[in-house]
Parts: structure tokens; sequence; C-alpha cells
């Protein structure tokens, strides 16, 4: 599938205030399309009031801090991908990355009726900080669905405006996930020869699978996206820095997105390295991925969309097929 031919820049990563959506619906939901069509990356402006995720980096870095014998005992789960990922557990980019990512993970399952789905006792005396945050990415995912949907003129006699967010919030099994993630500083451990792009990598390249990612940064940068987003080739590939702005989350798009938009919403490569001055700073990011659960991947209706490209084959049925897949690569094939 051809993703974007010409090259970007920062400034087409538009900042979006869903405010917007109140008195202007048009306007906001032309500018998340438009930023999700070009290059599938935005900001969303943080309102001031809206602490939720300080609060829970404040539990992660917490979580992160203990030693790792008691966080191991959260070790992740193959079946249900919840749960703690160690130091070089995981390894995104199996293509040019020969080691694990340098990074440390806890995969964190939706709350249903506002309790946990996997032990979590470690959590235990902060539930309401996690029900908060899982309401606020909720009610954030919502708005940006509608304002899709919207865009794309999704018409009336299939959902409307409600098209995405009615299945998201009706999915019999929703699998959205909070992940916190933790970069420690760079030590003896990190060997920058042992990757094929030539530079210190904290995650390497990938896309992300399921439909919206919601992505908080706390201060330490590092965050890039790949301009030339098909350039399978490292020495090729241009890479654009994501600021950290401390009054804005990030959001890009995922695969399902793409896969049901033919391509007409742009799901792009990005990765996360070691910026100048900051080996020495730990990173601590969350990202809330929308997964799509058992929703089928059927092509979105709208008149916008490209036709689908006849060579390319469906092999997955729903978002959950598609993910198993997926994550089966991520940890090298051990599920
Ligand atoms: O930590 C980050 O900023 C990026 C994390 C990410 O891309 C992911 O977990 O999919
Ligand atoms: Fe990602």
């Amino acid at each position: 599938m051809t993703i974007q031919k010409e090259n970007h820049t920062i400034s087409d990563i538009p900042v979006i205030d869903l405010g917007g959506m109140k008195d202007n619906l048009k306007q906001t939901a032309d500018q998340v399309l438009h930023a999700a069509k070009n290059i599938g990356f935005l900001f969303v402006r943080i309102p001031s009031e809206q602490k939720e995720h300080l609060h829970m980096f404040e539990k992660s870095k917490e979580f992160f801090a203990l030693p790792t014998e008691d966080k191991m005992k959260y070790l992740i789960n193959p079946e249900t991908n919840l749960g703690y990922s160690a130091m070089r557990q995981e390894m995104v980019d199996t293509e040019h990355v020969k080691k694990g990512d340098f990074k440390e993970s806890l995969n964190l399952g939706r709350l249903i009726n506002g309790e946990p789905q996997q032990d979590l006792a470690v959590f235990a005396d902060h539930m309401d900080t996690l029900r908060q945050f899982q309401a606020r990415c909720n009610s954030i995912v919502c708005d940006l669905m509608e304002c899709l949907a919207v865009a794309l003129k999704i018409p009336e006699e299939n959902g409307g405006r409600y098209y995405f967010s009615k299945r998201y919030l009706n999915d019999s099994a929703p699998q959205d996930v909070i992940r916190l993630l933790h970069y420690p500083p760079m030590d003896d451990d990190t060997n920058n020869d042992d990757n094929s792009e030539g530079k210190d990598i904290r995650i390497g390249r990938h896309s992300d699978y399921g439909m919206i990612t919601l992505l908080w940064q706390s201060k330490v940068g590092g965050l890039q996206i790949q301009s030339n987003n098909e350039m399978q080739d490292p020495t090729k590939m241009s890479w654009l820095d994501v600021p950290v702005l401390d009054d804005c989350l990030v959001v890009n798009v995922g695969d399902c997105l793409q896969y049901w938009t033919n391509g007409y919403l742009k799901s792009t490569k990005h990765r996360v390295v070691f910026k100048p001055n900051t080996e020495q700073t730990p990173r601590y990011s969350m990202a809330y991925f929308v997964q799509g659960g058992e929703m089928a991947l059927d092509p979105v209706p709208s008149a916008l969309l490209p036709s689908k490209d006849a060579s390319e084959a469906i092999e997955f049925k729903t978002s959950t097929e598609y993910l198993k897949y997926r994550l089966s690569v991520t940890y090298g094939g051990d599920y």
C-alpha cells in the first residue's frame, strides 16, 4: 500500500483543540482528518484542568522503581498481552535491530466495570487513578472518532458522526491497552553497533497495530516519525523529531485504521532514540492503544476513500486476528 510520496516537515503535525468541536465541529473534524491522512500524527491540546495523566505518570514511575523481582511477578501473559515486559524482552523492529528494545513496559488491560482483568495488586491503592485515566482516554478517543467520521462524511444510515465511536463503545471484546513505558539511561549494555540504522535506539521502528494511539510524553523527547514511511533501506530513511509539548498529547493512526480506509489514513512508522544530552536521562511515556477488538476490518463507508488495491490480499478479518499476528513477530515467535 502506498503511504506517502512526499517528505514532511514538523509543521505538518498540527496542534488541535478538541474543545473546538462544540462550536465548530466541521472545522475541528477537518483538521483531524487532514493530519490523519497526510502524516498520521497530530497533537491534541490538554486543557489545564485535566490532570489524570500526571497522576498516572507518578504511579508509573513508582512501579518502574520497584526491584526487578517485584516487577517480574507481573510478567506479561502471552495470551492476553497484559503484564510486564522486561528490558530487551520486546523487539518491535525485527528487520533492522538485532537486540530487544532498551526499555521496560507494563501493559494494563481495560478495566471492565471499573475492575482490572489481571493481577494488579501493585496498583490496588491506586485504582481510582487508573479508572479516571481510562475514562479520560475513552473520552478523547470518542471525540477523535467523531471528528474522523464527520470529516469522512460517513452517511447517516451507516451511523454518521457515531460510526466509529458506536462500534468502539459496543465492542464485545475491547482490547484496549494502557502501556506504561520506561526507557532507562544509556549504560554498558547499550551497544550502538548492533543496529543497522546506526543510531541509539530506545524503541525500534514500527507502526502501531490498532486503530488509534494516544501518547503522553514526560519531558524527555526522542520520539521520531519516518517522513518517507515506505523506505526500507535504513541509510535512506529520514526522520522528524516530535517535540515534547507539555500541554499536548500525541495521537497517531494505527494499522487497522489505515487498513479500514484503504490507506487513506496513514499509519506512520516511528521510533524513539536517545537524543543528544538525554542519554543519561530516563524517559517515561504512556500509550493508550485502541485495538479494535472483535470489530471486523471492513472498509469505512466513505466516498472519499480510494478503492482497495486489488493486489492486496485480505489476510485478517478482525483487528484481534491482526494484533495476534503482529505480537507474535514482536516477541520473536514465542507466542
Ligand atoms: O515512548 C514513546 O514515545 C513511543 C512508544 C511507542 O511508540 C509504542 O509503544 O508503540
Ligand atoms: Fe508506537
